[in-house]
């Protein structure tokens, strides 16, 4: 049998209608792209852990090519327009710039609330339904999880305190970048029940009890030093520098999500390295914003006040 590609359909995690590639191999359609670099797979873990030998799990199949399991429609469909999004916008391609294959399972653990990377694939927890749907119904977390793949194999910033906080903020800021009607994370799959919130803001990170300012950073050993609290801090620099404001005092004239983005982007691949602190962080945007529009630029200025509007100098 010869692995033909094909498009296929399903419902997504909140009952959307969408088409993404399968693979058609004896009889079976599979959640399977080849277009894209080595390919996209998404797996069922069948109720696996994150740490289990049995990842990946079973490559997700349909005798129709209509798939009815909505964590993985979304799974799959929202990979594809990360990898579109990393392609198209920054010429890169996959998360590794080499085109490496992109692996997500779904239904991972039991009710489990939480997705993550695992260093080698996406996993995604079905959610207990009162604090979080399964959580690959948002293209935020999908986007989030991919981008740690791309940090991983860039900037490589140490998962704790300052590194690990700047690691967290680059994964919300291409969230924010890629699903960019607003400014929150994982709002689409966060409490059902109640609309209308999310697991954090980036354009006021202290709606969810998360910093602003580097006066108000996080100290303590949780959540390894921190790292999505004082998140907050630089989302909230790169919201500034997106869309302006004044904060603590400090006016900054926005400069658009785009360009935003660019800045982010080239720091991360560029100029940020393993042990980057947020004055790194103010230094490689600053330089990231001066190779790309130069040193008087309005972008320049913007990246600048907004690192001072948060207590970054
Ligand atoms: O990628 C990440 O940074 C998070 C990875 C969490 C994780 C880490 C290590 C092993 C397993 C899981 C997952 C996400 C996250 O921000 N998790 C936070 C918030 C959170 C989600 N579910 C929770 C349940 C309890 C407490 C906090 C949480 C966390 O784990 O802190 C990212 C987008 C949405 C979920
Ligand atoms: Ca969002
Ligand atoms: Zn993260």
């Amino acid at each position: 049998w010869n692995a033909a590609e094909a498009t296929g359909s399903g419902t997504g995690v909140l009952g959307d209608t969408k088409t993404f590639e399968t693979t058609y191999s004896g009889g079976t359609y599979y959640l399977w792209g080849q277009s894209r670099g080595e390919g996209i797979k998404t797996h069922h873990a069948k109720n696996a852990s994150y740490t289990s030998p049995k990842l990946p799990g079973t490559l997700i199949s349909s005798t129709t090519n209509t798939f009815t399991d909505g964590a993985a429609v979304d799974a799959h469909a929202y990979a594809e327009k990360v990898y579109d999004y990393y392609k198209l916008v920054h010429g890169r391609n996959s998360y590794d710039g080499n085109g490496a294959a992109i692996v997500s399972s779904v239904h991972v653990g039991r009710s489990w609330n939480n997705a993550a990377w695992i260093g080698t694939q996406m996993v995604y927890g079905d959610g207990d339904g009162m604090t979080f749907r399964p959580l690959s119904g948002d293209l935020d977390v999908v986007a989030h999880e991919l981008t740690h793949a791309v940090t991983d194999t860039t900037a490589d910033l140490i998962y704790q305190n300052e590194s690990g906080a700047l690691n967290e903020s680059m994964s919300d800021i291409f969230a924010a970048m890629v699903d960019s009607d607003n400014w929150l994370i994982g709002e689409d799959v966060y409490t059902p029940n109640i609309p209308g919130d999310a697991l954090r803001s980036m354009s006021d990170p202290a709606a969810y009890g998360d910093p602003d300012h580097y006066s108000k950073r996080y100290t303590g050993n949780e959540d390894n030093g921190g790292v999505h609290i004082n998140s907050g801090i630089n989302n909230k620099a790169c919201y500034l520098i997106a869309q302006g404001g004044t904060h603590y005092g400090v006016t900054v004239t926005g400069i658009g999500r785009d360009k935003t983005a660019k800045i982010y982007y080239r720091a991360l691949t560029v100029y940020l390295h393993p042990s980057s602190t947020f004055a790194d962080m103010r230094q490689a945007a600053v330089q990231a914003a001066t190779d790309l529009y130069g040193a008087s630029s309005p972008e320049v200025q913007a990246v600048k006040n907004a690192y001072t509007a948060v207590g970054v100098n």
